[in-house]
């Protein structure tokens, strides 16, 4: 395809753009830096030789002209050669939204407003990014969780163009080309994942790449960081799914998964590469099936600025709903007794978190984890069981059980007598009528107006232990209730009256954002343990007055984007007090003489809010 304009007059080396742009980025970035140049880069070069067929290029006028959509003036298509080339009607972002949100609801099924949504973010990003700010509600669940699981399952068909690296263990020795080949200068913040633990949907190879640029889409639209500042990258150690390795179309290495100790040297040499090609960029670890979570947090925290969200985010997440689901509970924190159904990588995250709140409160760190009961697949994790505990199960193992053996959630409830069950198994339904009912009996029983807390929290939706609508019915209503993934409000009528009942989704998409932008606005040389910890405190202080009277326990979903800038704030200045923010002292100093709104105004003048 040949450009129709010539080269000093495309929109990309204009400065004219009303779009707000970060102060993080240079005054010189391109705007445009596309795929385009990056598959047509990727096409030169042996390393792509047997990949996948590239898509056509974009032609650069569309994605250079896009960026302003049809809000360029009269004088600005006159000046840039665009007269003709689109439609002579001049109209800001709530029209041009309208129309993409008339084409996203006339579509018939997610995965097609998905790509419609995908379509457009590649011809104009700050309308995809107008668009899913202004409407979070509706549109997250079509770029995140839970359409993004359908998605990656079927990523290998639905492909049509590059949006990540995509580094594969035949490439270790390339690793830093493929880093360099990235289009855009100086990213600030990567999601990087393996594909062995997509959501609870298990390994999917290469297709878990949907969940770093769908992490990605929200790094952006919740916490402001410029999309030209985020990289996506799965890691492809071969896929232990049969589906994918027998399917055509699979995009990934037609070889079973490598061996866990090549798996860590793969990774020690992405971290090394990526922090000396990228030395200010963030790395977030996303869906590594549990063992490799746990061991690359602990190998790499020290080391390198990263964090895992599976572990730390959704820990941090849940205990920011947990703090508020006590205080309406009835049932004191110090009484609470938790039940873990799945105890991988985000159910024992989340109970180390909740461990840490109690010792922070003044419990021993043994009295803190006396209060939690894990359970798997094989029962109640007892020190006795007899088979082999995974190594980040071992901390939580009971002593109490007497030698009894509790195999099912059934008799841990029985035994246990919880307040609070937390649901992380990745299996639909767990969290059946008999125990559901049997979590409100045994909080019943401590008095009159007390409730059950209940967080069904694995994703998709497919993967959800009990839906909302189950919660609400076999709690009479009382349940305090968060999910993973979105459900809709739940309206009971009895003769003219109805109740509407209203879910709270636990996700750390609350979180994540504004842990990785305090990060990088900190400069932080590393994520601390109180980075994470002040994100749920920060988060659970988050709340509005109507969110309070509604009895929510996160703010609303339309109200993301001002919890991640509290978080960020927070998170900050958690990392000034740790040591680890390489920010100049005077700024700090003159910060604390001001108080939070300035550095709030710090952080808003610094984010991403495309206006056109
Ligand atoms: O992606 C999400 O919605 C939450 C998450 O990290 C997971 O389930 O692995
Ligand atoms: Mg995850």
């Amino acid at each position: 395809m040949k450009l129709l304009i010539p080269r000093h007059s495309r929109p990309n080396s204009s400065r004219s753009s009303r779009v707000m742009r970060s102060r993080l980025l240079p005054a010189a970035l391109p705007t445009s830096a596309s795929f385009s140049s990056l598959s047509s880069r990727l096409r030169d070069m042996s390393l792509s030789a047997s990949s996948s067929p590239l898509p056509p290029q974009l032609p650069s006028l569309f994605a250079n002209g896009s960026r302003q959509g049809l809000s360029f003036t009269p004088e600005q298509r006159v000046s840039k050669n665009l007269t003709g080339l689109i439609p002579h009607v001049m109209e800001g972002a709530d029209k041009q939204c309208e129309r993409a949100l008339k084409m996203i609801r006339s579509r018939q099924t997610n995965i097609d407003r998905y790509l419609y949504l995908s379509t457009l973010k590649g011809q104009n990003v700050d309308l995809f990014y107008r668009l899913l700010i202004d409407h979070a509600k509706e549109l997250m669940p079509l770029v995140y969780t839970p359409t993004i699981g359908d998605v990656c399952l079927q990523y290998s068909t639905l492909y049509t163009r590059p949006e990540a690296l995509y580094i594969s263990i035949k490439q270790r020795k390339s690793m830093r080309t493929i880093l360099k080949n990235w289009p855009y200068p100086n990213p600030e913040i990567c999601v990087v994942t393996d594909g062995s633990r997509i959501l609870g949907l298990g390994d999917l190879g290469v297709n878990g790449v949907g969940i770093p640029i769908g992490k990605l889409s929200l790094y952006t639209a919740a916490a402001g960081i410029h999309p030209e500042r985020t990289l996506p990258i799965v890691l492809d150690c071969g896929t232990a799914n049969e589906t994918n390795l027998k399917d055509p179309l699979y995009l990934g290495l037609r070889s079973k998964r490598i061996p866990v100790p090549e798996q860590q040297e793969f990774m020690d040499e992405f971290m090394e590469a990526a922090a000396e090609v990228f030395p200010n960029m963030v790395v977030q670890f996303e869906d590594f099936e549990s063992e490799k979570a746990f061991n690359y947090l602990d190998r790499y925290r020290s080391k390198y600025k990263c964090f895992n969200d599976d572990i730390q985010g959704t820990g941090a997440v849940v205990l920011a709903g947990y703090i508020g689901a006590v205080n309406l509970s009835g049932v004191p924190v110090e009484e609470q007794r938790l039940v873990f159904m799945g105890a991988g990588s985000a159910g024992v995250g989340v109970a180390k978190q909740l461990v840490e709140y109690y010792t922070k409160r003044g419990l021993s760190e043994q009295a803190a984890k006396d209060k939690f009961w894990l359970v798997d697949t094989k029962g109640l994790v007892t020190k006795d069981r007899g088979d082999k505990l995974a190594e980040h199960k071992k901390y939580f193992a009971r002593t109490d059980n007497n030698s009894h053996q509790f195999r099912t959630l059934e008799e841990v409830i029985e035994y246990v007598k919880p307040t609070a069950l937390v649901g992380l198994t990745a299996t639909f339904g767990v969290f059946t009528e008999s125990v559901v009912r049997a979590l409100k009996a045994s909080v019943d029983a401590g008095g009159l107006g007390r409730r059950p807390i209940l967080f069904p929290l694995s994703n998709p939706l497919t993967k959800a232990e009990c839906t909302f609508e189950q919660a609400i019915n076999w709690t009479e209503g009382t349940v305090l209730f968060a999910s993973g993934s979105p459900f809709a409000n739940y309206t009971v009528k009895a003769g003219d009256h109805a109740v509407t009942y209203y879910p709270n989704q636990g996700n750390n998409v609350y979180v994540f954002p504004g842990i990785g932008l305090g990060a990088i606005l900190a400069k932080a040389s590393r994520v601390t343990d109180n980075m994470i910890y002040t994100s749920a405190a920060a988060l659970a202080g988050a709340l509005n007055a109507d969110e309070i009277h509604k009895g929510l326990i996160y703010p609303r979903i339309e109200r993301v984007r001002d919890a991640s800038i509290i978080v960020a704030r927070e998170v900050m200045k958690a990392a000034r007090r740790d040591g680890v923010s390489m920010l100049p002292e005077a700024q700090w100093v003159e910060w604390e003489e001001w108080g939070d709104p300035a550095l709030t105004k710090f952080i808003k003048e610094h984010v991403y809010d495309p206006v056109f």
